[in-house]
Order: structure tokens, then C-alpha cells, then sequence
């Protein structure tokens, strides 16, 4: 190709403007001909047995456009397009997957009864919060298979407000609630419809108060129970005037005959505001349970740089996962590759911290999911595709649930919750899409690898 600008640029060169024009030719056939070699490249170190010439046209492949990298420095265009070549190599492979990884496994049929059992709203007494708050082992917020937990979601959703202040925690709008006991929740109000699509960026957006509730039924239904336990809840704002305190009350106002409160927090604004519904009178959100216990921060290793211009080392190192290993305690590292998993299927780029219990990782935020069904942000799953392994019971928890069994049995749960219907059927589709996506790159690891890459 470069050869050929080459000749035809000769048979012109007395004429400058069609010169320039091939100069401009040349040198984006010569950038489009690295992405290719790249892409072989990194097929071939992937998967060692791929059709070398494959070009992706897929529907979502679309989305990530090596063109993104033109205009930036040279190294720059190398390495994402080393990464685009990683993600391709991905949906490729989605596509060759066995009938096994489509095929509905007859093991979840019992696992989705027990949930569901587990999660029916149940009645409860007034020691609920001391079952709920014994429950607790390290990282592990709600027990295996416990039927209180439907009492204890009951519990969030019924149990009086006793006083409603300004959360201070993060930087989004959120409201404590006291409940009797004394038990405190956080409360994620709703700013979006359910239809909503957010576009922009992978972390665009205000918290989806339905990503917290669904986040909770996918964190049981994946066994990785470290998620608040969440339920949705209808509050009215208007009625609890009297209880909210003076911070609060401050940023409380009537637009149009509905009460609206703004908040004080990083990102809230007098002219942003989440009000009373005119008809029912009741604003909807997410309750979450606050866990106990001592909580510590830290900076992901996976974090974003906030600045499409700028690339993290994650992005830049081929031996990044090497090099975190040996920082960072296995046990954590683990936990990070199954959080990427859980953030993968439901598009929650925005973990920049991670925070921790007793040493192990809790699944704590999970408000940016669920922003825009027709993308898949591969990169959030990283940590798995750096790494190339994974836990033995994560990966058995994810094939017990392929072939749509992931979705349906999160329809069973997400009916038990008020705030149903809390997905799109896209968003469904796109959970089923993604977990392809989760098992073309283990089977991509474990081609390169073998069975060493299950923990
Ligand atoms: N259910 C919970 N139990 C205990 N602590 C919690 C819970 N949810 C959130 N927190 C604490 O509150 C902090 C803020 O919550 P969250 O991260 O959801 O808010 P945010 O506004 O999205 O913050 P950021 O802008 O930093 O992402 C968390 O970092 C965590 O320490
Ligand atoms: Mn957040």
C-alpha cells in the first residue's frame, strides 16, 4: 500500500495540492497498516489457532475505532491500538464460543429457586438489624442462602424515618436515613427513567439508583456477596420536612408544587434537583444498608486518568498485571479480577477506589451501571485480560449461570423488589452479551495458558 502512495505520488509531483493529498494518504495508510500488523500481533499471541486476516464488522465491535488513536502521539497509537487488538481479539472469539457457553446449564435451576426464596419480602421483628449486622465475615455482607434476607430487604423499604440528613460521604447527592434501631441507610435518590440512555464517556452520568438494587441481586445470583444489601424505597420528601436537618432543609425547595431538595455535596447544584413525583407524591431511590465495620480506601490500580488525552500505566504496560502482583496481597488481586468481572457486566467504569474489610474487597458504589446498553467497555475487564486468571468459583459460578440464565434469574429477583421493573429488556441483553464477552477471554487465557489460570 505504502509503495503504491509511493508511485502515484512520482506520477504527480508537479502538482502541489494533489501531493499534499497523497502525502495525507500515505501517512494514514501507513498508521492503518500498524493497527493491522498489531492486531495479528496480539491474535496470534491470544489465540494461537485464529484466522490471521479477520476483520472485525461486528455490531458492537463498531464501537471501538482505532481512529480514536490518530492525532495523539505515535507510542500512544501503538499501545491502544495494541489494546484494541486485545478487545477485538475478545468479540472474535465470542463468536466461536462452544454451544456450552450458549446452553442454559440445568445446575441454576435449583440455585434460582433458593434465591428466590431467599429474596421474597418477608415479615420482620425489631431485631432484624442485629441479625442483619451479625451477619458480617470479612467482605461477606449477607450470608449463603439465608431466607432472613427478604426480611431484612423488607425492613429497608417499611421501616420509619426517624430523621433525614445530608450524606457527606463521596461526592453525589445522598441522604442518610435513621431508622429505629438506631440503623442508618444511605439513600441514592433516582434521576433518571429507566429508559434513559447515557452517552459520553464510560463514567458519565449521576449514580443509576436501579444499578445499586440490580448490583445487589447480581452479587448474590454470582455468589460474590460483597455488595450492600439494597432495596428500593419510596420517601417523601414533602412529609419529611419536619425531620430533616438544618444542612438539609437548606437545600430544600418547591418547584411547580413539588418539594425538591438539591443537597450539599461536590456535584450538587440549586438548579440539579430530585423532587417529589406530582402524582404520587414520592420520591424514589435506593436504600442501602450501611455495612459495619471498619472501612479503609484505596486507589484502584486499574483507576482512569479522567482525561481522554492522557493514558494510566494500566493502559500503556503489557506486564502491568506482573508488576501489581507483586504489590498487592493475591487474596485482593483475586478480588480485584472478580470486580472487574461484576463491573464488566454491569458497565460500571467509574471503581477509581476500592475499599476494603478486613483485608478483603467489598463491592461498594455500583451507582454508574446500567448507563448505556448498546456499549461495551471492554477495557473495565482489564484486570482479567492483564492477568489471564481467575478464581475456580467465580469461573463455576459464571458457568452455571450462561445460556440466559443470568438474566432470568435476575428478572426473578429485580420482580420482588417495589421499584420493578428496574431493567430494559436491552439491559438484559446486554448482561447476556457481556458474559459471552467474560467467557471468550477466559477460554482466550486458558488457550494460552491452561488450566493454571484457575485459582
Ligand atoms: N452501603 C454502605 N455501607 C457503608 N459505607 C458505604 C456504603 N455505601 C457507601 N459507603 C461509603 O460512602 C462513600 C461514598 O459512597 P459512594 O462511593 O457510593 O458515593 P459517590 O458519591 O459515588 O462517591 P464518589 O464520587 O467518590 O464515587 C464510599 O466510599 C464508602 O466509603
Ligand atoms: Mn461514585
Amino acid at each position: 500500500m505504502f509503495t503504491c502512495c509511493i508511485a502515484i505520488k512520482k506520477l504527480n509531483e508537479n502538482q502541489m495540492t494533489q501531493t499534499s493529498f497523497y502525502n495525507i494518504i500515505c501517512v494514514f495508510s501507513l498508521l492503518l497498516l500498524i493497527c493491522c500488523s498489531l492486531n495479528v500481533y496480539f491474535f496470534n499471541n491470544l489465540q494461537s489457532n485464529a484466522p490471521k486476516n479477520d476483520v472485525r464488522n461486528g455490531e458492537y465491535a463498531k464501537k471501538i475505532n482505532p481512529n480514536q488513536a490518530l492525532g495523539t502521539k505515535s507510542n500512544q497509537i501503538i499501545t491502544r491500538s495494541k489494546a484494541i487488538a486485545v478487545q477485538n481479539a475478545i468479540i472474535r472469539k465470542s463468536e466461536t464460543l462452544s454451544a456450552a457457553f450458549r446452553k442454559r446449564n440445568p445446575k441454576y435451576l435449583a440455585i434460582k429457586l433458593d434465591l428466590v426464596n431467599c429474596f421474597l419480602p418477608k415479615p420482620y421483628n425489631n431485631s432484624i438489624w442485629k441479625t442483619a449486622n451479625a451477619w458480617l465475615q470479612a467482605n461477606e455482607v449477607f450470608p449463603y442462602n439465608d431466607k432472613t434476607i427478604g426480611a431484612v430487604t423488607s425492613a429497608i423499604r417499611k421501616e420509619p424515618i426517624r430523621s433525614i440528613k445530608n450524606s457527606r460521604r463521596g461526592t453525589q447527592l445522598k441522604l442518610v436515613l435513621e431508622l429505629p434501631g438506631p440503623q442508618f441507610l444511605l439513600f441514592k435518590p433516582s434521576w433518571y427513567n429507566r429508559n434513559d440512555i447515557i452517552n459520553g464517556t464510560v463514567y458519565s452520568g449521576k449514580d443509576r439508583h436501579n444499578s445499586e438494587i440490580v448490583s445487589f441481586h447480581l452479587a448474590a445470583v454470582l455468589n460474590l456477596r460483597y455488595s450492600p444489601i439494597v432495596a428500593g424505597r419510596m420517601i417523601s420528601l414533602r412529609n419529611h420536612m419536619e425531620f430533616a436537618d438544618d444542612e438539609l432543609r437548606r437545600t430544600m425547595k418547591v418547584i411547580n408544587n413539588q418539594q425538591c431538595v438539591y443537597g450539599s455535596c461536590h456535584y450538587c447544584k440549586s438548579d440539579e434537583t430530585v423532587c417529589d413525583d406530582p402524582t404520587t407524591g414520592m420520591l424514589e431511590g435506593a436504600a442501602l444498608y450501611t455495612i459495619p465495620g471498619k472501612i479503609v480506601k484505596h486507589r484502584s490500580p486499574w483507576q482512569r486518568t479522567y482525561k481522554t488525552e492522557l493514558m494510566a500505566e494500566w493502559e500503556r504496560n503489557d506486564n502491568y498485571c506482573a508488576m501489581i502482583r507483586k504489590k498487592l496481597q493475591y487474596n485482593i488481586l483475586l478480588d480485584l479480577i472478580d470486580a472487574a468481572i461484576f463491573d464488566f457486566l454491569i458497565q460500571n467504569g467509574d471503581r477509581h477506589h476500592y475499599e476494603t474489610r478486613e483485608d478483603r474487597l467489598l463491592f461498594l458504589d455500583n451507582g454508574k451501571g446500567f448507563g448505556n446498553p448498546f456499549i461495551d467497555h471492554i477495557d473495565i475487564l482489564a484486570p482479567l485480560y492483564q492477568c489471564c486468571f481467575i478464581r475456580h468459583t467465580t469461573w463455576e459460578r459464571l458457568l452455571t449461570f450462561s445460556g440466559g440464565a443470568l438474566t432470568e434469574t435476575l428478572e426473578e429477583l429485580n420482580k420482588l423488589d417495589i421499584l420493578y421493573p428496574l431493567l430494559t429488556k436491552e439491559h438484559y441483553l446486554a448482561l447476556e452479551r457481556r458474559l459471552l464477552y467474560v467467557f471468550s477471554t477466559v477460554s482466550l487465557c486458558k488457550e494460552k495458558h491452561g488450566n493454571k489460570i484457575f485459582k
